[in-house]
C-alpha cells in the first residue's frame, strides 16, 4: 500500500492511523438556528475537532443513515460550500461528504482536497469531476441507496462481494487515468449490512487491507454497537474505541469518528506501543 495519501497539495502519511473528524452540516444537527447558525456552528465544530487532533475533517450536508430523505442539490451546496470555503488553509484534509457530482465540483472549487463517496462515484459524471482534480477519493461499499440498502442484505459472502465491488471500482478509477495514491477504499459499515455481516467485515478487514490500498472504516455511534451493547447513540464511544482499534489491528489507516478527542488518545497509546523496540 502506498504510505502517503495524495489530497490535492497536501500528502497525508498514512504510515500510522489517521483520524477523520464527522461535521454534519444539517439543520437537525444543530440548534435550530437557521442557515447561517447551521454554517457558523458547522465551522466552529470543525474547529474543535482540529483541536482535537483530527487529521480530516468531513463536512456532510446530507445524512446517509438508513431511511434518510434526500436533499437537492441546492440545499446540500448551500450546507456544505460555505463551511468548505471558510476552513481553507486550516491546515487540515477537508474532505467533503457527498454523492452529487454538482457538490464534488463546486466543493474542489472551493478548496475540498478529498471526496468521501458513499456510493464511490456511481453517480453520472461524477468520476469526470474528480478526475479533473487531483482530490483524494475515498470508495465505499453500499447497495443500493440509504432508503433502500437496509433491504439489501442478501449476500453470499458479504466479504467476498464488498471485496470485489471495491476492486471494480478500483479499476475503474485507474482506467480513467486516476492516480492510485490518491484512492482510498471503505467496507462501508451500516450500509446494507446485518450485524453478524457487519461483525463478519470487521473480523476479515485484512481480506479488504489485501487489496493494497489505503482502508477508510466508520463504526461511530452506529447501530451495530448499539446491537451489541444496548447502548443509547450518544452511549457508544467504548464500543465504537474498541471496534475502531481492531480495525487499525487489521489494518485499517482512516478511522471516522465524531469524538475525535477520545479517539486522538486511543491511538496515542497504540502508537507509541508500535513504536517501542
Ligand atoms: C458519510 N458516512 C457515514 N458513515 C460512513 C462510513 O462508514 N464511511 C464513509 N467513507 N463515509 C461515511
Amino acid at each position: 500500500m502506498n504510505m502517503r495519501l495524495q489530497c490535492a497539495d497536501i500528502q497525508l502519511d498514512l504510515s500510522y492511523p489517521r483520524i477523520m473528524g464527522i461535521v454534519n452540516v444539517t439543520p437537525d444537527s444543530f440548534s435550530d438556528g437557521g442557515r447561517h447558525a447551521t454554517v457558523d456552528a458547522a465551522v466552529a465544530q470543525a474547529h474543535e475537532l482540529i483541536d482535537a487532533g483530527a487529521d480530516i475533517v468531513d463536512i456532510g450536508g446530507e445524512s446517509t443513515r438508513p431511511g434518510a430523505e434526500s436533499v437537492s442539490v441546492d440545499e446540500e451546496l448551500a450546507r456544505v460550500i460555505p463551511v468548505i470555503a471558510a476552513l481553507r488553509g486550516c491546515g487540515v484534509v477537508v474532505s467533503v461528504d457527498t454523492r452529487k457530482p454538482e457538490v464534488m465540483c463546486a466543493a474542489i472549487a472551493a478548496g475540498a482536497h478529498m471526496v468521501n463517496d458513499v456510493e464511490a462515484l456511481q453517480a453520472d459524471g461524477a468520476l469526470e469531476v474528480v478526475a479533473q482534480s487531483n482530490v483524494a477519493l475515498c470508495l465505499m461499499h453500499m447497495p443500493g441507496n440509504p432508503k433502500t440498502m437496509q433491504a439489501l442484505t442478501d449476500y453470499d459472502d458479504v466479504v467476498v462481494t464488498v471485496t470485489d465491488f471495491l476492486k471494480s471500482r478500483i479499476a475503474l478509477l485507474l482506467a480513467t487515468g486516476i492516480a492510485s495514491d490518491r484512492v482510498v477504499i471503505d467496507p462501508g459499515f451500516g450500509f446494507g449490512k446485518n450485524l453478524t455481516q457487519n461483525l463478519q467485515l470487521l473480523k476479515h478487514l485484512d481480506r479488504i487491507v489485501t487489496l493494497n490500498y489505503p482502508v477508510l472504516v466508520g463504526m461511530s455511534r452506529k447501530s451495530m454497537l448499539g446491537l451489541i451493547t444496548g447502548r443509547s447513540i450518544e452511549e457508544r464511544l467504548a464500543a465504537g474505541l474498541a471496534a475502531h482499534l481492531y480495525a487499525v489491528k487489521q489494518g485499517a489507516n482512516i478511522i471516522r469518528v465524531h469524538d475525535v478527542a477520545a479517539c486522538r488518545d486511543a491511538l496515542t497509546v497504540w502508537k507509541m506501543i508500535g513504536d517501542v523496540a
